[in-house]
């Protein structure tokens, strides 16, 4: 908890509970769980300086978007109903080049706000401008694995900008010193990547010692001009170049057979399923959960952005994953509840690097407080079974992030100002492209 000068207070969280359990929890000045107590001792209690009143809720560790591209919250609504390649060559792409540095921080700050009220304080994003996005995460008060959508189409001299664009970004990251906040590499996809960028990708992030955020195998198409092209599949083009490892976290997944699920598995790679975008795009296939489980891969959830999804709802997610595969594989058994849940919390927070996902003592304060009086939570048979299938992030009452109060009671200071900011800033954006058209 940060008070008005910006010190560090120990916290109590009151008349919360935690799986059927009430409790109260302890947290320390640095934003870590000291304790979780029916009753915190009156010794343990006489630190915590600011009181939570927890009453009515139901407190779980906070929810991980493992893929997405924040700012396009700017692009909600601006493209829908249309295959991939279409959306992004006819409308996203002639509007993403008129972004400006502003655009970019004002729709990362309005992505933050709409995940701290659907209960999500971690984020993996892929974008352009990401200094921006950085200033803006760290003005949220969230956590962040930030890095430069890398596209460089085949062409040397786009390469080379790619290249300083990339190496910019970790710097820049690395210079704020905010533990929130960490650099990755961002190939786009191999249909956009040459191989000699995706080499220096993988070279540059090992030397860094950072993650590597990419799309893969999210269409038929671009497995079957993979193959056309190199006689090579996605995974193992990105495995050639060195880009399959355990510091990759790698989008969609779709179109993987298993002998890519094992490749996937052997190098530790994690995956992030998207099933709102991947419905919405239309892509024809649901990404293969039952073979990434078999395999042993991590899978985790994202909402991709706000282009294709249209909101970076977790909780929809969650249900939406669960019935596309339950769907898909014809059996209702297939990704129950407990697992969707672990995908958004556990897996996904691990996979960021952002600790254990777990509300435990000595693990990071990133705390949701669910309002358990409202229809979404009435009856509470299975609690997971309401988080899951009932409940979406209007159930969420108020966030914690490393301790420190990022919404409380549904209040998230200076929301309106962002509102209106982001507002402006798509009209601005979608006027510049009308004209740049003409
Ligand atoms: C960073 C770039 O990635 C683009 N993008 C957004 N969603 C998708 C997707 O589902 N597949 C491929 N590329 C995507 C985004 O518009 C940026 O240009
Ligand atoms: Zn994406």
């Amino acid at each position: 908890m940060v008070d008005r000068m910006g010190r560090e207070k120990a916290c109590l969280i009151t008349g919360t509970c935690i799986e059927g359990r009430p409790v109260e929890i302890l947290i320390d000045e640095t934003g870590t769980i000291a304790a979780i107590d029916e009753k915190i001792s009156g010794s343990e209690r006489s630190n915590a300086e600011v009181i939570i009143d927890g009453s009515g809720t139901l407190a779980m560790h906070t929810l991980a978007n493992t893929h997405t591209h924040a700012a396009m919250s700017l692009l909600r609504g601006y493209a829908d109903d249309m295959i991939l390649q279409d959306w992004l060559g006819q409308k996203i792409w002639p509007l993403e080049a008129c972004l400006t540095g502003e655009d970019v921080y004002w729709g990362t700050r309005l992505a933050c706000i709409e995940m701290i009220r659907s209960g999500t304080t971690a984020f993996n994003d892929m974008y352009f401008f990401m200094e921006e996005a950085a200033r803006a995460v760290d003005h949220a008060g969230i956590k962040a694995q930030l890095c430069y959508g890398f596209i460089d189409l085949n062409d040397h001299d786009k390469r080379e900008h790619e290249i300083r664009a990339t190496e910019a970004l970790v710097t820049s990251i690395k210079g704020m010193q905010n533990p929130r906040i960490k650099p990755a590499v961002g190939p786009h996809a191999v249909y956009t990547v040459s191989p000699e960028g995706l080499a220096w990708l993988a070279a540059y992030s090992a030397s860094e010692q950072i993650g590597i955020h990419v799309h893969l195998s999210e269409t038929e198409q671009e497995v079957l001009d993979a193959q056309k092209n190199s006689g090579k599949r996605p995974p193992a083009i990105l495995d050639q170049a060195g880009c399959l490892t355990d510091r990759t976290i790698a989008a969609h997944c779709c179109w993987l057979d298993q002998a890519d699920c094992r490749l996937l598995a052997e190098r530790g790679t994690t995956v992030s399923h998207n099933p709102a975008s991947n419905m919405k795009l239309s892509v024809n296939r649901a990404m293969p959960y039952p073979w990434l489980v078999e395999a042993g891969v991590p899978v985790t959830l994202g909402t991709d952005g706000c282009a294709s999804n249209n909101n970076l709802d977790l909780f929809e997610e969650m249900k939406i994953a669960a019935l596309l595969q339950k769907f898909a594989q014809n059996n209702p058994t297939c990704l129950p509840a407990e697992e969707a849940l672990s995908m958004a919390t556990v897996t996904g927070t691990r996979a960021l690097g952002f600790g254990s996902g777990l509300l435990v003592v000595g693990e990071p304060a990133d705390i949701m407080l669910i309002d358990r009086m409202v229809p979404c939570n009435t009856p509470l048979h299975h609690q997971t079974s309401n988080m899951v299938y009932a409940c979406n992030g209007g159930a969420v009452k108020t966030v914690l992030c490393n301790g420190r109060v990022v919404m409380q009671d549904g209040v998230i200071p200076g929301e309106e100002e962002v509102l209106n900011n982001a507002s402006r800033a798509a009209a601005d954006l979608v006027r510049r492209a009308a004209d740049q058209a003409e």
